[in-house]
Formats: structure tokens, sequence, C-alpha cells
């Protein structure tokens, strides 16, 4: 589908005309798609086999979608009984039927994570119905000495630049980036700031309502929460939505289940703030402050220019909508080969509201640059748009 921005685009002065921009697949050899399908998706299904103790029938429905996805299988639409087949086989739409490797990389790995949990059983009635395959993990990451050290490191006054920033670097804490992204690789800083612009964005809006597009459970929605905290204890914002998944989808993307975990485990925290903060939360969601909220469209392999009018309205209204991480990301701009100067507001004009990326690079898609940066990190050699070395903070509002 042309990523074509939509008319309210007209507002944003002076943009130039889009490139022709090709869509990025999983065909390229050498590419990075290529290696999440070949090299990463292969060490998710053991780890997956490996953390629950799955049945026969199970075993074997993940082991042939690993065949099928990296061996040139053909793709096949749901089964029409199946809860979301009448809306995959219309997301799917001039896919079924091409082979794996002939999808576009987002549409690909989207029906790999909707498959993943398929085979497991989440869907059909039955002991493993929604079971999160993934919760293991999800667990280990959120009793881990990491997230103890993340809350107690709240007992320290800090700014809101400081938050935003934690909440901006929580996105590394991917587990499926994890699986083969080399340990220990620093942050190296941020390769586009609108931090200010965002504030202005809030301050012009204070005491509305805030959506917040989340990702990944754990180490990156505990700083998410803080951050709603201090939008709502500030009166930045009067009402906060968090968009969640409806259901279990690229390894550690976060459910309703894994905020209640979030909340319970800064409730918990032995610090006293940290404690406040959950405590503050759980009150919010109670007085209708604080939202969870969800939609299929968020599990979607396509991008957010195509999302339904039902979801465009809930948006709608919000004073800024942030998106975390890269795969919203991916949505928000298309997943495309575009030159990375073309201006983040030429493709995100169609929002719905005012809009904010927190993002780690972990994907080849890379927008808004100003041409010295791409150019400095062209200079460096390094693989800049994927190592989760790299962030940014694109506002358009
Ligand atoms: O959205 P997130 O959690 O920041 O990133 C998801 C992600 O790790 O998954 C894909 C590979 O499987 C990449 O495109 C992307 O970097």
């Amino acid at each position: 589908m042309p990523h074509t921005p939509a008319p309210d685009a007209s507002d944003v002065p002076d943009l130039p005309e889009l490139p022709d921009a090709p869509e990025i697949r999983i065909d390229v050899p050498g590419s990075f798609p290529r290696a999440v399908f070949r090299e990463r998706h292969p060490v998710l299904i053991g780890q997956v086999l490996d953390a629950l103790p799955y049945g026969p029938r199970q075993r074997a429905a993940l082991t042939e979608l690993l065949a099928r996805s990296t061996g040139g299988g053909v793709l096949e639409p749901p089964d029409a009984d199946t809860p979301d087949g009448a809306r995959w086989r219309a997301w799917g739409a001039g896919q079924w039927g091409r082979r794996w490797d002939e999808a576009p990389f987002l549409w690909a790995e989207s029906w790999f994570y909707r498959l993943l949990l398929e085979a497991t059983g989440w869907f059909r009635p039955g002991a493993w119905q929604g079971v999160d395959p993934f919760a293991p993990f999800k667990a280990a990451e959120l009793a881990g000495p990491a997230v103890d050290a993340e809350l107690a490191a709240l007992e320290a006054e800090s700014g809101r630049d400081a938050l935003l920033s934690a909440a901006l670097w929580g996105n590394r804490a991917d587990l499926s980036f994890r699986l083969t992204a080399p340990d220990g690789s620093a942050e190296s800083g941020l390769v586009a700031d609108d931090s200010a612009r965002l504030w202005a964005v809030l301050e012009r809006g204070r005491g509305g309502r805030v959506g917040v597009v989340a990702d990944n459970a754990g180490r990156e929605l505990l700083p998410d929460l803080v951050l709603i905290d201090h939008l709502l204890t500030t009166g930045l914002a009067g009402q906060a939505v968090l968009y969640v998944k409806p259901h279990p989808y690229f390894l550690s993307d976060a459910t309703t289940a894994d905020t209640l975990a979030a909340l319970t485990r800064l409730r918990t925290a032995p610090g006293k703030a940290a404690a406040a903060i959950g405590e503050r939360l759980w009150r919010a969601m109670g007085e209708g402050t604080l939202t969870v909220r969800t939609h299929p469209f968020f599990c979607a392999p396509l991008p957010y220019d195509a999302m339904p009018a039902d979801l465009r309205a809930e948006l709608a209204g919000a004073t800024l909508t942030v998106l975390k991480g890269d795969l919203n990301y991916r949505r928000l701009v298309g997943d495309r080969h575009w030159p990375p100067t073309t201006p983040f507001a030429a493709l995100t004009g169609y929002f719905p509201t005012p809009v904010a990326a927190l993002r780690t690079l972990k994907s080849d898609v890379a927008v808004g640059l100003a041409p010295d940066t791409v150019s400095r990190l062209d200079a460096t050699g390094t693989p800049w748009r994927t190592s989760g070395r790299h962030a940014l903070i694109q506002v358009h509002g």
C-alpha cells in the first residue's frame, strides 16, 4: 500500500514531496529483516519450547511454523472460525498465496507472532487457552535485579527530562531484541531530540488527555508508568490512557495483565517513592484518571495511516499521543526505506492528534534526521539503525 499523507498534513508548511520509498522486505540476503527470521526466530521458538511444558501437538505446530516461515512456505489464510480469522483475512489481502519471504517485513513479522500464539493454543478452548507463551520471560525480567536497581533509583529526586529519558531508554529492554543483540552494547545518544517541543505541547494542552501507546512490558513499561504518574501529578495531564496489546505479541509487548503486574511491582517496592507511585496509579485507575485500553489494530500488520475509524475516534482529542518503541515507529512512519532526512512531520500529519515517538533504533527505518547527523552516523561504519545504541524523541504537533 503506498504511504500517502492524509489531507490534514496540509497544516505542515513547506514540506517536500515524499520520495517513493520501497517497502522493507525480508528477501534481501544480508539484510536485518532476513536475520530476524533466520537467526532471531529460531532462538525465540527454542526458548518458548523450553519455557513451558507444551504437549506434542503444540511442539509440532511451533516447529512447523519455524520451518515454513524460514523455508519458503506459502502464506495460508487463517480459518474463518478463529476469533480474529475474518480480521486477518482482510489484513492479509494481497499476501495470501505468496511465499513468506515475498511478504513485507512488517506484515510477515506480525503474522509470525499471530501464528506462534495460535500454535500454543491461545485462541482455542482448552487448557492452554489464554496462557501467555512469553509469560515466563516477562516474569523473570520483572522479578530481576535490574528492576530492583531501577526502582531503587526512583528514591532519588529526578527531573522530568530524566523521567522522559528513562521511558525512552527503557525501550532498549525489549526481550526480542536481546535474543540476538550483543550484551552490554552501551547507549550512545540521541539522534533527534524534540523533548523541548514535547514538553511545550503538553504545557499547551495542560490538564488534557494524554495517550501513551505502550510497547514492551517490564523494564520498559515501568518507566512509562512513572512518566504517566509525573504527567498526572504535575497536572500536565488531567487524564491518561495507556494503550496496550489485546494479546501477547512480539515477545515482550505489554498487555493488561503485564500492566497489572508492573503496577503491583511498583506498589510492593521496598522504596517509599516507588511504592507511592504504584499506589497513586492504582488509585488513578479506580478514579478513571488513568485508563488502560486496547484495540485489535494494535496487533495489526499495517501502518497506522490505515487505522480504522473507531480507533481514530478513540485517539482523537488527546493533547498528545506518545508512541513507544521501534515497532510503533515503523507503523507510524511506514516501514519503508525512507531517506533518513525525510521530515517526520511529512509522514505523521495524518495522525489524529499531536504525536511523539520515543524509540531506540532497532530496525532499518529512520526519518527526521539532520543531514550532518546522518553523515556522522554513516561515518562510524556501524549498523547504527539496528544496534539499539541510538535513540530519538520526535514530535509533530
Ligand atoms: O517495538 P520494539 O519492542 O521496540 O522492537 C521490536 C523489534 O525488536 O522487533 C523487531 C525484530 O523482531 C524489530 O523490528 C524491532 O527492533
